[in-house]
């Protein structure tokens, strides 16, 4: 498994960078598909990028966004990542995108789940996946120890999955392992010493231990402190 390591002076001019060469990494796709996809994580990192991504000219009436994960409250809670994306994403220029959604109004992420996933499959492989990650090593909502880990992480694991974790407070959905991996570009967003060094401890890691290791093969992650 090997990735690219990007270490940046501050974190402005690690958003702007890297929104640029998510944007490029979408023009050169869009060269050749009528549609490209854009998968993103929620969380408290990405917004920087969202921004400056959003500012960008881009044919954004071809690309389908997504998130990597969502946890399982509606968007009017603060917790809501599709929130989030409503907010720093899909506004500007990039209000033209089609918005893929994880989350519809039911108890539990297993009432919804096929109903979902059908919605994904005509996208992939994935154009483009940006990934955050936690200092546990979670990834989108593939934690370790959590209740479907090892069917998330399986090379034949489904299009998405419910996920509970001892982490995390409320039911997550999360794209698996194969298809975040199998994306056609990757990058991964940590900002901060800790999960740097995380990151660094997790070399050689299981990702039953480090999730974030089924997906970095290939990867460029982006760091500042
Ligand atoms: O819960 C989540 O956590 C990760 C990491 O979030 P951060 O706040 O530490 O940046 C995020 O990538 C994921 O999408 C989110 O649901």
């Amino acid at each position: 498994m090997s990735y690219e390591f990007r270490d940046y002076p501050d974190r402005e001019m690690l958003a702007i960078d890297l929104a640029n060469m998510i944007a490029g990494e979408l023009r050169a796709q869009l060269d050749h598909s009528k549609r490209v996809s854009l998968a993103v994580p929620g969380g408290t990192s990405p917004g920087p990028i969202f921004d400056s991504l959003s500012a960008t000219s881009l044919d954004w009436d071809r690309v389908d966004v997504l998130l990597g994960d969502e946890r399982w409250v509606p968007e009017t809670s603060e917790r809501s990542n599709t929130r989030l994306l409503r907010e720093r994403l899909l506004t500007g220029k990039a209000a033209a995108a089609r918005l893929l959604p994880l989350y519809a109004e039911a108890e539990t992420p297993e009432e919804k789940l096929e109903e979902l996933a059908e919605t994904i499959r005509p996208t992939l492989p994935l154009g483009v996946v940006l990934l955050g990650m936690g200092a546990d090593l979670h990834t989108a909502s593939i934690f370790p120890g959590a209740d479907r880990l090892a069917e998330a992480l399986a090379p034949d694991a489904p299009i998405l999955l419910p996920m509970r974790a001892p982490g995390a407070p409320e039911p997550r959905i999360t794209l698996t392992a194969p298809v975040l991996g199998g994306a056609l570009n990757k990058h991964v967003l940590i900002f901060g010493a800790e999960k740097r060094a995380a990151l660094e401890k997790a070399k050689g890691l299981p990702p039953e231990e480090a999730p974030i290791n089924a997906v970095l093969d290939q990867a460029v992650v982006h760091w500042a402190e």
